[in-house]
């Protein structure tokens, strides 16, 4: 039997017990949000869209926590391990770049459909069912492909460190997860995202990088790396490390732009501060995977040889472990607890996301749209519950299929955008382009996925005498030509078929999604005695006496055309400049110079990713409770009210009729 560096109860004790622990932080901070600020996720609205209110420090802190999976440590690390520093520069720069450009996705939701639930429901209510089935088929395979991602990424470090059985946590995992997401809804999720990416951020500062130049040049004299200049490990001119640049950017383009829980975050967020938000969190994110894999997957390198560093195999690379053999030798014990603790966080995080995303999509794009149109408010509340649970369990059994296959979490990183890459350029014509045209969209999609596999098993086989196993098919050069083929066959068909052929789309039918039917003073939030009595409870729409409160005419404000057009015009430019300063102008002469860096150039570049990480915590660990103040000073109140006389802290609408949704977090 191997060792395990910790015993086996850690391993259940970090799944099981802080996913409990979680679950009772979450019930008590619905119980505080009801008690002190009227909210409650017993409406559906709130359950699934947290009411459309949220702030853009805390939405910016979910998306960094939702965008932060296994992959984004352990993958980032293993390519730092195989290719170096560009390893970790093509992970973080390659995967930031598509939130920051979502930030124009998400501008174009707010100004043409600002009530709906889900992107498929825009889909569906421009070009109907055929369509929206067939962009659910991308958008249901891309939640499979990364919530397998997280349970394989999750399960394979809590196995290696610990020795808890591979299956156990394939299950457990997203179970603990799926118990406070049903209790706390959207709004409480994202406070717990917080929670999550505030303790990340602080493990993360707490590994401190050491010598790390003088290993990393021995490395490189004993294990000098092909394709490499000068075989170094500290070159931006790495081959390898480029086409997994190429083959990272067009796979997260389609976790990102088809994945309900990036759109649901935009939902849930202000009108006028959305694009802010994902600007924000794009920017806080990169500093993540880069810093992170920076120091511990290049620490891998250079611990090769050392007593205390275990010997890594291909496989356990695939599986994303240099990163925790690293933190192990580093600092024995306390690191791999750390590290344990780390990547259960982030599963876990990432996994609530992609638990209430699946959710929403089974209740408005399958119950509500096929089967129960009529459906009453408690009726989609039950379904919405239901569907975390059952999508839980779907997790640990895609996860155990793709265990038992042999497929890893790195294979699956660089296979996503074979898959579901050919959709990425429909969807996003779909969102903000009146001219898309609904057959070149879902042709251009379908196309580029018979196209894309085809590409990359005919490479497959070209390159292996014709054999195909899951090894010879996860090759760099065979994901590659799958990846591209996928999303350009795609991309091209959609926008040709588009030009020659333009639709002229007013956004009517996806404006009217969800629109609220009745005026404005009619629609009041209940108080608990209402809820006793069953009442269909829909969101506050006036205004409470409360600075930093929103409501409905705010929001009627913050819906203007003028100012979200101009909001998507500032979406546009900075994150197209964002795109060609992290995807160019940085990465490519750094390539082409062929530079290797000294002692000096190799310090500043970690450096400047170590400050990176502290400005990224301050954005979405500081900045979200300053944005909040108001609301915490409100719950505070109303705790220390209630410590000297029972009840009199307990929230109170005003008058009757304008019940108010108080201070928002
Ligand atoms: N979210 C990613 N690609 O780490």
């Amino acid at each position: 039997m191997p060792d395990y560096l910790l015993p086996q109860g850690a391993g259940y004790g970090v799944v099981v017990g802080i996913g409990l622990f979680f679950s009772a932080f979450m019930i008590m901070l619905t119980a505080i949000q009801a008690r002190y600020t009227g909210f409650s996720p017993k409406n559906s609205e709130e359950f699934t869209s947290a009411s459309r209110s949220i702030k853009p420090g805390l939405i910016a802190s979910g998306i960094v926590s939702a965008w932060t999976w296994a992959a984004t440590l352990l993958q980032s690390s293993a390519v730092a391990y195989k290719f170096g520093i560009s390893g970790p520069w093509w992970y973080g720069a390659g995967a930031t770049v598509q939130i920051l450009l979502f930030a124009m996705l998400a501008a174009k939701l707010k100004l043409n459909a600002p009530y709906a639930h889900t992107w498929l429901e825009i889909i569906g209510a421009r070009w109907g069912k055929v369509a929206h089935g067939v962009f659910m088929f991308f958008g249901l395979a891309t939640n499979i492909i990364v919530s397998s991602m997280l349970v394989l990424g999750g399960s394979a470090t809590v196995t290696d460190l610990t020795g808890m059985h591979t299956i156990a946590a394939c299950f457990l995992i997203p179970l603990g997860v799926a118990i406070y997401v049903v209790v706390g809804g959207m709004r409480s999720t994202l406070l717990c995202d917080y929670t999550h990416t505030t303790a990340l951020f602080a493990i993360i500062l707490t590994f401190i990088f050491t010598k790390m130049h003088e290993l990393l040049t021995a490395a490189s004299v004993h294990a000098p790396v092909s394709g490499n200049a000068h075989g170094s490990y500290v070159t931006m001119r790495s081959k390898n490390g480029l086409i997994f640049g190429v083959i990272n950017i067009i796979g997260n383009f389609a976790t990102v732009f088809q994945d309900q829980a990036y759109w649901q975050r935009a939902i849930a967020s202000r009108p006028g501060t959305t694009v802010k938000a994902y600007l924000l969190g794009g920017l806080a994110w990169f500093a993540i995977p880069f810093t992170f894999a920076t120091t511990l997957g290049l620490a891998a390198v250079a611990l090769n040889g050392d007593a205390d560093m275990k010997v890594l195999t291909p496989a356990d690379v695939s599986a994303g472990l240099p990163a925790s053999a690293a933190a192990a030798a580093l600092l024995g014990k306390s690191g791999a607890t750390a590290i344990l603790i780390l990547l259960f966080l982030a599963v876990t995080s990432a996994c609530s996301a992609e638990l209430i995303a699946v959710s929403s999509i089974l209740t408005y794009d399958v119950y509500k749209a096929y089967i129960n149109p009529r459906a009453t408010e408690e009726q989609i509340l039950r379904v919405g519950h239901a569907g975390v649970a059952f999508y839980a369990i779907v997790c640990g059994v895609a996860g155990t299929i793709f265990y038992y296959i042999g497929i890893s979490m790195g294979w699956l990183y660089t296979f996503m955008g074979v898959l579901l890459g050919s959709a990425v350029v429909p969807i996003a014509l779909a969102i903000t382009w009146r001219k898309a045209n609904k057959w070149g969209c879902i042709g251009g999609a379908i196309a580029g996925l018979l196209l894309g596999i085809v590409a990359w098993l005919v490479t497959a086989a070209t390159r292996h005498d014709g054999l195909l196993t899951v090894e010879t098919t996860g090759g760099d050069y065979e994901m590659l030509a799958g990846n591209l083929a996928a999303i350009g066959v795609g991309g091209i068909v959609a926008t040709v078929v588009s030009y020659i052929w333009p639709e002229d789309f007013s956004w009517e039918a996806t404006r009217s999604i969800n629109k609220p039917a009745a005026p404005e003073s009619e629609k009041v939030a209940e108080d608990s005695d209402s809820d006793k009595k069953g009442a269909d409870v829909a969101v506050s729409t006036k205004a409470a006496s409360i600075a930093d409160s929103f409501d409905r005419t705010e929001e009627d404000k913050e819906l203007d055309p003028v100012a979200l057009t101009k909001a998507f015009n500032f979406a546009s430019w900075s994150s197209i400049g964002l795109f060609v300063t992290l995807i160019l102008i940085i990465p490519l002469p750094l390539f082409f110079s062929q530079h290797v860096y000294g002692v000096g150039g190799f310090t500043g570049w970690v450096i400047v990713g170590i400050i990176w990480t502290f400005f990224s915590a301050f954005a979405v660990v500081i900045y979200p409770l300053w944005e909040s103040r108001a609301a915490i000073a409100q719950i505070s109140k109303g705790v220390f009210k209630d410590l000297f006389q029972r009840g009199s802290g307990k929230f109170v609408a005003e008058t009757p009729g304008a019940t108010a949704q108080s201070a928002h977090v």
